[in-house]
């Protein structure tokens, strides 16, 4: 029994790793010349890695935690200890613990209908959530205008979807950010370092979990092979790609939506996975590597937020063994469209001068790194699809439904921890169940 995985990220490398476990034959078929998708590291100094893309997980993240052991990898733990900036209006503030120095009343109203809002009974499938009809023709953009009268709130508004999601508010609709925050367990969870889905980093960068995994018996990888067409026929199933075309008896995409819908499926597909609304999740994650983290000298944690970018947060992401400092910098929604644009030189520029408003008194930096995402042609964007208005009810139901012999996996077939690593395991180890369970 032999078994085609198209997409060597997290997901697919997961459920190569189950099928070669049960003693099937497995190739796996990604487009890039690297394992690990939207989970990349870049040694910013010998020995020093830091995260291009995913880096956070936290205790709930338990079917990342048990293949982590079992590849013997460890975690460290994230730094956010001492006190953090804020830029929200004119100024620059230092302000203890990571609560904005905003109204807290305003604030706390929010939290409370975006709380109600994740309390939507059926979330967890929402194309049949109560209400789901309403929620879904809404965008976060609207739902934003018509409950959020402070204006701390709908200052705060944008740069917490874009914290969380990636996401611009007028991108995605009102089920959609109601989902995501209940699928990666409720806003505090997932806001949180201490206890929170941001508690550790995977030591020595979270692309070793992918390395692991494709090292791993009985994982064949081809890289370089952008799949274009899968067609299936009584026998099987033909996969092709650049070097040629493979026989299988079943298939694995673990591809974003959006990618998959670019492949020529034969018979077609019976209902699309992706629509024109379905937006790319929006992050430039970018790197300042200094000599050593000298912020902590001064008693800050490298945790900021602005209201203008191009850095709108920032986050001390020090590699525990490199010597040196690194301040990681997310450039989310529609700041990251305005940066993707710049030169390298411009967005080192405004990316250094904004880095040494925030925190006066650092040396220049010695290093830099922008990733975007929004520009990677086999990623579309991070750090997950965005499922505009009218996706959940039109998409929803044929996320996970086999199409005959093609299965689906990736993070965003995952109703638990949808658009995390979190989810993407939980969807391979789905997908390779149902394989052995059809065809042994
Ligand atoms: C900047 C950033 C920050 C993030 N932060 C976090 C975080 O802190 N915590 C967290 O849990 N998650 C985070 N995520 C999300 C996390 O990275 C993803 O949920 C997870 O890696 C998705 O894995 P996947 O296997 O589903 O998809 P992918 O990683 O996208 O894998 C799909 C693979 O398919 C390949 N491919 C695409 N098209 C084809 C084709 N036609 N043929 C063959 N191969 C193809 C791609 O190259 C890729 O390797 C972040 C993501 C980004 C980018």
């Amino acid at each position: 029994m032999s078994v085609v995985v198209v997409g060597a990220g997290l997901a697919g490398l997961t459920a190569a790793a189950d099928l070669a476990a049960h003693g099937l034959d497995v190739t796996v078929l990604e487009a890039r010349d690297r394992v690990g998708g939207r989970m990349r590291g870049i040694e910013v100094a010998p020995g020093g890695w830091v995260d291009a893309g995913a880096a956070y997980l936290g205790d709930r993240h338990t079917a990342l935690t048990a293949l982590m052991t079992g590849l013997d990898l460890k975690t460290t733990p994230a730094t956010v200890d001492g006190d953090s900036r804020f830029a929200l209006g004119g100024d620059e503030r230092t302000r203890p613990g990571r609560f904005p120095p905003l109204s807290a009343v305003a604030l706390g109203e929010m939290f409370d209908a975006l709380d109600e809002l994740v309390r939507t009974p059926g979330l967890d499938a929402p194309w049949s959530a109560a209400d789901a009809a309403r929620l879904d023709a809404l965008t976060a953009a609207e739902w934003a205008g018509e409950h959020l009268r402070h204006p701390d709130a709908r200052l705060f508004f944008p740069l917490f979807l874009g914290e969380m999601m990636a996401a611009d508010p007028a991108d995605v609709s009102v089920l959609h950010m109601a989902f995501y925050l209940r699928s990666g367990g409720g806003i505090r969870y997932l806001n949180a370092f201490e206890g929170g889905a941001q508690e550790h980093r995977i030591a020595g960068g979270a692309h070793r979990v992918c390395e692991r995994l494709a090292a791993g018996p009985g994982v064949r990888v081809r890289l370089n092979e952008p799949v274009r067409a899968i067609h299936q026929d009584d026998d099987g199933v033909t996969v092709t790609a650049p070097a040629g075309s493979l026989r299988a008896d079943a298939v694995v995409v673990a591809v974003p939506p959006s990618l998959a819908g670019t492949i020529d499926h034969r018979p077609a597909l019976p209902a699309p996975r992706s629509t024109g609304r379905t937006a790319p999740g929006c992050a430039v994650k970018v790197h300042l590597v200094y000599p050593a983290p000298a912020w902590r000298e001064h008693g800050l944690s490298g945790w900021s937020v602005s209201a203008r970018g191009p850095l709108l947060s920032t986050v001390d992401d020090s590699p525990a063994d490199g010597g040196v400092g690194v301040l990681t910098g997310f450039v989310t929604g529609r700041e990251a469209h305005r940066f993707s644009r710049l030169s390298e030189d411009e967005r080192r520029e405004r990316a250094f001068a904004q880095a040494a408003r925030l925190f006066p008194g650092l040396p220049r930096p010695i290093g830099f790194h922008a990733t975007d995402w929004v520009g990677e042609t086999y990623s579309r964007g991070c750090y997950a699809a965005l499922f505009g208005p009218g996706d959940w009810l039109r998409l929803g139901p044929h996320l996970t439904t086999p199409h005959r012999r093609v299965h689906w996996a990736g993070t965003e077939t995952s109703v638990e921890f949808f658009g995390l690593m979190e989810g993407a395991v939980r969807s391979g180890h789905r997908a390779a169940a149902e394989i052995i369970a059809t065809y042994r």
